[in-house]
This record gives C-alpha cells, structure tokens and sequence, in this order.
C-alpha cells in the first residue's frame, strides 16, 4: 500500500461522518472512493470492508470494548472511540492485518488527529483486547435471548424484538445471519438489446466475472447474473450502453408478479431511481407507456438519466407528490406501482447503517404516510387494474398489516397475491408485495 496511514484516516473520516453527522454509509463510502480514484484497487478495497465492516459489527464491537475499557465506548471522546471501533473489527474480522500493526497505526492516528495524550490509552486498551480476543465473555443466550442476538449479529434491540414477535426465533437468526453477508451485485439483463447469453460474453470480454441466478423461488429470472471483479461499473461500456440493468432479484420480482400486457399505461407513483418502470418498460416492449413519478427535481433527473441510458420511448418522467391527489389521473391507469418509502430494513446488506438510524417511531410514521399514500394513489387504477404495493423492509407493521387495513377500507380491491421475501444468503433483498386488482 501507498500511504497506510493516509488509508486509515480516511476510514476514520468516513465513520465519523456517519455517527456523528448522521450521513449515509453507502453515500459516504462512494463519495471517498470517487474522491480518492488514484488509490489502489487494494487500498480502496481495505476502506471500502473497513468502513462497512465497523458500522456493519457497530453493536459487538462496542460491547467488546467496554469489557475492556473503564471508560464506556458512549463516555468516549468520538475520534477515540471511532479509532478503536475500526482497530477492534481489524482485529476481529481481518486475519491479514498483524495485531501489533493495528495497534501501532491506532495510536498513529490519535496522535495525528491531536490527541496524543490519550495514544496510550488507545494502546492499551487495543494491547488488551489482542491478547484476550479468544476469550471474551458475550451475553448468555439462555438468560436474555434478546441480548444476546442483539450483540451477535450487531443488530438493536428493538428490531431483534420486531422480529421475533412477527416470524418467530427460528426465521429471525436466519434472518441476521443472512444480513451479516456481503451483498452480490445482480444484474438484468435489458432483453431489449441483447440476450442474456450474448451479455454473459460481452462482460466476460471486458473482464468481469459473471454467475446464473439460480433460485428455485424465482425461475423467471432466467436474464439475471450475479458479476464481479470489476472495479467501476461506468468503466464498462456495456453499462453504459444500456445493456443491464443493477438490480437487486428481489426487486425483479415486481415486474414479474405485475407481468403486464402490452400497450398498458402503467403509473409508478415513487419511481425514483427508476429500477421497477424500466424493468417494466422493457416488458411492454416498446408499446403502452410508462409514467415514472417522484417527489423532487433531483430524483425525476435520475429516472430521466435512465431512461436516457436504456433509450426508452414508452416511459417518461414526472415530477408529482404521491400524497396529493391528481385529479386528472384518477381511473386513468391499467397498473400503479406502488413501490413506497419505507423503513428499508430488508437492505440492510447494502446500506448497513439504516439499522442505528432507524426507530420504532420513524417506522409508525412511515406507515401513516405509506396509508396516506396507498388512499391517494389507489384512486389512479381502472376498474379491472391491478395496485402493486411494495417496500423493501420485512416489518409486518409495514407490510401484511397495511394490505390488511387498505383491503378494509377498499372492498372494491381483492388480493391476488402477497409475499414477504427474506433476505437470502446468497442473493435477494428483504422485500415484501402485495398484487391487488380493482374489481370491474
Ligand atoms: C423505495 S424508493 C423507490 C425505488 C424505485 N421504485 C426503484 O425501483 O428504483 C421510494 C421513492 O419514493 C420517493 N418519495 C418519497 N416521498 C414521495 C412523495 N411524497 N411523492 C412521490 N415520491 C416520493 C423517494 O424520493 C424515493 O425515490
């Protein structure tokens, strides 16, 4: 590596922005990396499993450190106790960095970062934890089971609890193993340009690697590869050819179950970046249209810059407030998506710090606005439509229980079809959707 020290920093950099300016991990992580693009793949790949990694373990690692600490991880001075959150997960998670390495650089950067009167306590609580790692004492499983799967898979309290009560304790610690895993990056395939064969070979030629979806729960998607080995998705020409689409399979699954026919005038009310319209643009094949709507000018200039990218004439982007009826929309679409803001606790692989932003008041007025929004955008559907309601969490709260309540107070809407996907070892977000058809 270059500049090791320089490495660290910028992680420290990456983790105080995240807990202490409440910025987004993924957002923060990208930003450094698009920042920092002369470093090497190596060094960006350490900031990029350091970064993750420490937020990821966030809730072991300070139970770790306050066993060996007087002064609690929460009494710490922030840049302090960002320093020992990254060492300790280097020390735990990363068999490549020599402890006595760990040590040494955490000090390092205390003194760098102006506080040297504190570099040996920082030494000797790291020194401490190296020596006894093997030997730490978690919470008893058998005397407080929240507890103790709270610290072992660094998940809080409160949603451990969720959880539980909504699916029971067995799919719950599948649950939390499954989130501990690194997210795949999926594609899809943009059939209108290409096969699925001919883009396996084009990515292969351009050095990336390249694997089936194979899902016994989803055999539709037969035009989806997980890929890897490459560095920069916009490097690849043929991403920016439009010839796939990043996509979580999860997320796939809302065309597939909308499976539309073509000429179908489609309304998707929270588009934004626009993933769910194009995938179902590409469906209509070139006929119907696709009205892609979201709040504000930034998130309508995504859709518009995906459209743009997968050149598509039967789709087009709309600024509108999904909360607000629009009158002259009402009874106009064969199909409204519905994929609604949401507490987003099924992508937690990616975006690993939703769960220390996240609480339970939060999620109970995300589901006001998700009501307010299902009341208002219902009324967009022809009789004989179909309202797709999707979220990528797994609370009950904001899903089952909110097609309950909405199927109560619209009896001229019948389920056709509900399902909560779980996160899945090797690919699939958490993801929950409810097909609903306007009877005629
Ligand atoms: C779950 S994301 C949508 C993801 C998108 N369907 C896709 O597959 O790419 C929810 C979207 O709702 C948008 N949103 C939030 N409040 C809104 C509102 N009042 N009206 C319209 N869109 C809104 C957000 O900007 C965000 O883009």
């Amino acid at each position: 590596m270059t500049d090791s020290v320089n490495t660290r920093e910028l992680i420290l950099g990456i983790l105080m922005e995240v807990t202490k300016e409440g910025s987004y991990s993924h957002l923060v992580i990208r930003s450094v990396l698009d920042k920092y693009q002369y470093l090497e793949k190596k060094e960006r790949a350490f900031i990029t499993r350091v970064s993750e990694g420490t937020i990821q373990y966030m809730i072991e690692l300070d139970y770790i450190i306050n066993r060996f600490s007087k002064v609690k991880v929460n009494k710490m001075k922030p840049v302090i106790r960002n320093i020992l959150r990254m060492s300790v997960y280097q020390l735990k998670y990363m068999d490549s960095v020599p402890d006595s390495a760990v040590c040494n650089e955490a000090v390092k950067l205390a003194k760098r970062k102006g506080f040297g009167s504190l570099s040996g306590f920082v030494n000797g609580v790291l020194r401490n934890i190296s020596r006894n790692l093997s030997s730490i004492t978690y919470p008893d499983g058998q005397k407080d089971q929240i507890q103790y799967l709270s610290v072992h898979y660094s998940m809080p309290e409160w949603i451990v609890k969720q959880w539980i009560n909504d699916y029971g304790m067995e799919r719950t610690v599948s649950v939390l193993q499954a989130f501990l895993q690194e997210a795949p990056v999926t594609i899809r395939t943009n059939l209108l340009k290409i096969t699925p064969e001919a883009l396996e070979m084009r990515l292969k030629e351009e050095g990336v690697t390249t694997e089936k979806i194979v899902c016994a729960d989803m055999p539709e998607l037969n035009y989806a590869f997980m890929i890897s080995g490459f560095d920069h998705l916009n490097a690849l020409e043929s991403f920016r050819e439009g010839l796939f689409y990043v996509q979580d399979v999860s997320s796939m699954m809302v065309a597939e179950t909308v499976d539309p026919v073509k000429d179908s005038y489609i309304m998707d009310v929270c588009a934004a970046p626009g993933g769910k319209s194009v995938h179902l643009a590409e469906k209509l094949g070139g006929t119907g249209m696709v009205e892609a709507r979201d709040l504000t000018d930034y998130k309508t200039d995504l859709i518009r810059q995906n459209i743009a990218r997968h050149q598509l004439s039967n789709m087009r982007a709309v600024q509108m407030d999904a909360t607000v009826l629009d009158e002259a929309s009402i009874g106009k679409a064969d199909v409204v998506i519905a994929d609604l803001p949401c507490s987003g606790l099924g992508v937690m692989r990616r975006k690993t710090d939703i769960k220390y932003k996240m609480t339970l008041q939060t999620e109970q007025e995300l589901v006001s606005l998700q009501r307010k929004m299902l009341e208002t955008v219902c009324q967009y559907v022809k009789a004989g439509g179909t309202l797709l309601y999707s979220t990528c969490t797994m609370d009950k709260m904001e899903n089952e229980d909110n097609v309950t309540w909405f199927l109560k107070q619209h009896p001229q809407f019948e389920l056709v079809k509900m399902q909560q996907i779980f996160p899945q070892k090797t690919y699939g977000d958490g993801f929950f959707l409810a097909k609903l058809q306007k009877k005629a």
